[in-house]
């Protein structure tokens, strides 16, 4: 039940001046959680900044590493020598932001590999299928992206397993998404991925 948890997770917030893309604490349902950005389980989100390393770089959010393999990732990439096609950071730049302002990052990459008509990202010279409804490669990096942020950060793991059994929710309207979006998800596996370990 609700109440073996703390009862501000559920806060009700008044829906007049909340953003058009939020969806409110007082919106789960008996036995599931809203991961609000206006408490501490904001911290699951991809946005929050909870630096960690992976394979060798420094990331400040999930977000930025997200986004950056959006990023043309040296002079020689196609992306980075496309006619025409401009881009506001380097990818080291957008490795290390967190928030809004890497989804805005991804925002003008998005653009651009519409412009390109590319359906692909990269990580260490390797593209990847972007935006695929399998559990793919880019889900499995996604996934283990959160699973470094887990363990690299202890509040974050302490958080994601005070959430014991309830249903994890975005606290954003999440529409037809692949399963890499549904971070709430994969963090739910990875809920029971780290108390299996634990026993
Ligand atoms: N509003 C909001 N809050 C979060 O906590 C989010 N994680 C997101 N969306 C994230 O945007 C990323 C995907 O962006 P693109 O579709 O590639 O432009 C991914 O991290 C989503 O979870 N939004």
């Amino acid at each position: 039940a609700n109440a073996d948890y703390p009862a501000h997770w559920w806060q009700e917030v008044d829906r007049q001046t909340a953003p058009g893309w939020e969806v409110l604490p007082q919106d789960a349902k008996e036995g599931e959680v809203i991961l609000s950005k206006r408490n501490e389980l904001g911290i699951l989100s991809n946005f929050a900044a909870t630096d960690f390393v992976y394979k060798g770089t420094l990331y400040k959010s999930v977000e930025g590493f997200w986004q950056s393999l959006k990023y043309p990732e040296s002079q020689d990439d196609m992306r980075a020598t496309f006619e025409g096609i401009e881009w506001p950071y380097s990818r080291a730049e957008v490795e290390l932001m967190t928030g809004f302002l890497a989804k805005k990052a991804g925002g003008y990459a998005n653009a651009n590999m519409r412009e390109m008509g590319i359906d692909w990202v990269t990580f260490q010279g390797k593209k990847i299928k972007f935006w695929t409804v399998s559990k793919g490669v880019h889900y499995r990096l996604i996934k283990d992206a959160l699973r470094t942020k887990a363990i690299q950060n202890p509040k974050v793991m302490e958080i994601l397993l005070s959430t014991g059994d309830l249903k994890l929710l975005p606290d954003h309207i999440m529409g037809d998404a692949p399963p890499a979006w549904f971070y709430n998800k994969i963090w739910m596996e990875l809920r029971k991925e780290f108390r299996e370990q634990a026993q």
